[in-house]
């Protein structure tokens, strides 16, 4: 039996293993765009321990960015919002080891299905709060009509209207603006959601006075994440539910680390009290620094491994870190490519170097290689291209290890369709998936088909895709050298 309300009581008396401190009937103060493991190990997390201490008294409306199928938000629906984390690793040289039931979803919204229900929750004075993961790939603006009562599937979209029921639900009452709590990894994602929503407004003719509340009553925070959240268990899962007594299809596990650094006014803990509550969460002048960090160094080397560790055979970021010379491969990216190209102190960067590859050591995580390579297109571009561009600029030549990933990534999208789903070859015939957007999976998949008719020479192919704007929003070809260097891999990687 799956993990719901009824049986929370039972649990608390039998298990032991689990901690389960259930309280769901505080109102509604958050709005929660994204369902996924992230946000469910981290943001959650942290409202629950929150809510724990008595201090924010609220509860999240969560509702999933994209269509039925493409989703968990049946799967919360079944478990009235309830599931399992686990936090393990070492914090503070520490063995943490900690299970708990989290209850934080009060309302659990399909907004494709119950879209009028969905605008409906703006009307609610006491919401205070946007927070979303989409992935990058989420905040996007692409023109898109507004046709009335039909669902909107772009994220920036949705929030446009969101936002616009409650302008007018409030007669654009200066107080009842929101503040966007995006966690994408995006620089400046809060500025970008912005940006993208008075896209919307002007696009959709929405009033002036609208895109003025929008501009100067709602807050954009920028914010930066970081915390290894590492989805369901698989391969221990049947063990631990014969242990609980329950099953739980949304079964969580991440490491106990956790950053938020959100640049905002620290006044806003009066309505969110994060820091009172004992959390890792900084309210920062100039985000910056911790974006930069973390994402060329940590998100990076994530998504330098997972193209070529799969293609290599490899499932988890800790075999990739055992592997004697993927490690060596790591550690020569991040401290002689990635850490050079940042503009901070050298030695900072160093000892976040060392942190960083410390947690991907953590015994405890199974961190798959193949959910870190969802969306590798757009992630290369924010990761590791700026440190490729900023790496030739000082030096003069390429980054050996960067470009070696790169040409990975494009072997990686050599794909076929197979029943609705993309499937690409290792090294070794070993069948995995890419997970991308279509546009992006359909380019490769065409290029790639066109090379193996004999249609087009690999040159080509690797022209075709530093000039694609779409993914890379410019033309790579201006980069010198890029081409060769990513042909004489490639040819490497193909047979
Ligand atoms: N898992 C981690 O350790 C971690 C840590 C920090 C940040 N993140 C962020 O989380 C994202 C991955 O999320 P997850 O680990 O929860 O994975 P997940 O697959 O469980 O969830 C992904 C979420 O993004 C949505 N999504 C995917 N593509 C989308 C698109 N094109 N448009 C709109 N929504 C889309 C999905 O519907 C889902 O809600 C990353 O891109 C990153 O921004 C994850
Ligand atoms: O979550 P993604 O898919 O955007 O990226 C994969 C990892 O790099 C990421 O999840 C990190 O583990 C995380 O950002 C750590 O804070």
């Amino acid at each position: 039996m799956n993990i719901n309300k009824s049986q929370l009581k039972r649990l608390s008396k039998d298990t032991n293993a689990v901690q389960s401190s259930h309280k769901m009937d505080f109102p509604i103060k958050v709005l929660q765009i994204g369902e996924g493991n992230f946000l469910r190990g981290f943001f959650d997390w942290m409202i629950h321990e929150c809510n724990k201490q008595g201090h924010f008294k609220g509860s999240i409306a969560v509702t999933q960015p994209r269509p039925a199928g493409r989703g968990k938000i049946a799967e919360v629906k079944r478990q009235d919002g309830l599931y399992t984390l686990m936090l393990r690793g070492f914090h503070q040289g520490k063995k943490v080891e900690k299970t708990e039931i989290i209850s934080v979803f009060s309302k659990v919204i399909d907004p494709y299905e119950e879209w009028m229900e969905f605008l409906a929750l703006s009307e609610n004075p006491e919401l205070e709060f946007v927070v979303s993961n989409t992935t990058e790939a989420g905040i996007k603006y692409q023109p898109i009509p507004l046709e009335e009562g039909k669902p909107i599937e772009s994220f920036p979209g949705k929030l446009t209207a969101f936002l616009y029921q409650r302008y007018l639900h409030f007669n654009g009452d200066a107080k009842k603006g929101l503040i966007m709590l995006p966690c994408e990894l995006l620089e400046r994602n809060g500025d970008s959601l912005k940006q993208c929503v008075l896209k919307y407004s002007g696009d959709w003719d929405l009033p002036k006075p609208f895109m003025e509340w929008v501009d100067r009553d709602n807050l954009f925070l920028n914010s930066l994440v970081d915390r290894i959240v590492t989805g369901f268990p698989a391969n221990e899962s049947e063990k631990l539910f014969a242990a609980w007594g329950y099953k739980d299809t949304l079964l969580n596990t991440a490491e106990p680390y956790h950053l938020w650094a959100i640049e905002g006014d620290p006044s806003i803990e009066e309505r969110l009290p994060l820091q009172q509550a004992g959390l890792n969460v900084r309210w920062v002048k100039d985000l910056t620094p911790y974006q930069m960090r973390k994402v060329r160094i940590l998100n990076g080397s994530h998504t330098l491994m997972a193209p070529l560790g799969i293609l290599s055979g490899l499932e988890e970021v800790k075999q990739a870190i055992d592997h004697p010379e993927f490690n060596q491969f790591l550690s020569n990216a991040i401290e002689k490519e990635i850490i050079p190209s940042l503009p901070f102190d050298q030695n900072e960067m160093m000892l976040y170097g060392e942190s960083v590859l410390e947690r991907f050591k953590n015994p405890f995580v199974h961190h798959l290689l193949a959910d870190i390579s969802l969306n590798s297109i757009s992630k290369f571009k924010v990761r590791l291209l700026p440190t490729l561009e900023e790496y030739h600029r000082v030096k003069g030549r390429l980054p050996d290890c960067i470009v070696r990933g790169f040409s990975g990534l494009i072997r990686f999208y050599k794909v076929n369709e197979m029943k609705g789903s993309y499937i690409g070859k290792s090294f070794s015939g070993k069948v995995y998936v890419v997970k991308d957007d279509i546009k992006t999976i359909e380019f490769f998949r065409e290029q790639w088909l066109r090379y193996e008719r004999g249609e087009i020479p690999l040159r080509q192919l690797i022209e075709a895709t530093l000039s694609n704007q779409y993914l890379w929003g410019k033309d790579l070809r201006e980069i010198p050298n890029l081409g060769n260097e990513l042909c004489r891999y490639l040819e490497g990687m193909i047979d």
